[in-house]
């Protein structure tokens, strides 16, 4: 579904990616963690076809990151919410709903998933920032998309939501999307499928938790990820 390959980007001066390979499969639950600054989000950027890349592919769905075909087809939300702040959290959804071409039953329903029916009248601009990321996670999900990427999703929300998310986004995957999800909170990364640590840039990981958790030789996923990444940096 997402190929990538011998992917390098530079950010500034420095290297970001400096050949990453690796690959997210149709229909599951991709977690993509690593500790801050270690290329999650240009990596994200790069399968969505907004960030320049020095060398390498990136193939979504059989074709080019950036095609215009996918644009149709991928779901993004950012880590800063990109909803309107001075429309109401329906009309938001409603306004990214016919860019698709849907109606307004759609975007109500996308309101509803993401657990702002009360909210949906009032402005973006008047939300809470959890009830404002969830407002563009709304936008993100109106359009049914086949390729969903999400940059800490969950940042800002209490346990019961964060819950909630995680049911619709394996409900997402379960109807055949595929989800790939930037987290650094490791309970959240134990409901993945698969999981895909980064490092300045290089995978160190890409396994399924259970599997990751075997090669550091504990249960815990926090140490497991502490163990890979001190591994990392010894070799
Ligand atoms: N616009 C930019 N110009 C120059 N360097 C940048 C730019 N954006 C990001 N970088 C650098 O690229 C590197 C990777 O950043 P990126 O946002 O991909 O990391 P991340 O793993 O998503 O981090 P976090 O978990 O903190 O969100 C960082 O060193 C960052 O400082």
């Amino acid at each position: 579904m997402i190929e990538v390959h011998d992917l390098v980007v530079d950010r500034g001066k420095r290297t970001v990616l400096p050949g990453l390979t690796c690959s997210m499969p149709s229909g599951g639950l991709t977690g993509l963690l690593g500790p801050s600054g270690s290329g999650k989000t240009t990596l994200m950027r790069a399968i969505v076809g907004v960030q320049v890349v020095k060398s390498g592919t990136v193939t979504v769905l059989g074709k080019s990151a950036g095609d215009k075909e996918l644009r149709s087809k991928i779901g993004y939300l950012t880590q800063a919410p990109s909803v309107y702040a001075d429309l109401t959290v329906r009309e938001n959804a409603r306004f990214f709903g016919s860019l698709y071409g849907l109606d307004a039953g759609k975007a109500d329903e996308a309101v509803r998933n993401v657990g702002l029916e009360q909210q949906a009248h009032q402005l973006v601009g008047d939300l809470s920032g959890g009830q404002r990321s969830r407002a563009s996670l709304a936008c993100a999900i109106v359009g049914d998309p086949k390729v969903l990427i999400l940059d800490e999703p969950t940042v800002g929300q209490d346990p019961v939501l964060r819950d909630e998310l995680w049911h619709q986004f394996r409900a997402l995957a379960a109807g055949g999307a595929t989800v790939v999800v930037s987290s650094h909170v490791m309970d959240e990364a134990n409901r993945c499928d698969r999981l895909l640590l980064i490092r300045e840039g290089r995978l160190i990981a890409d396994d399924t938790p259970a599997a990751v958790k075997a090669s550091a030789g504990t249960d815990d996923l926090d140490e497991a990820f502490l163990t890979l990444i001190k591994r990392g940096e010894s070799a």
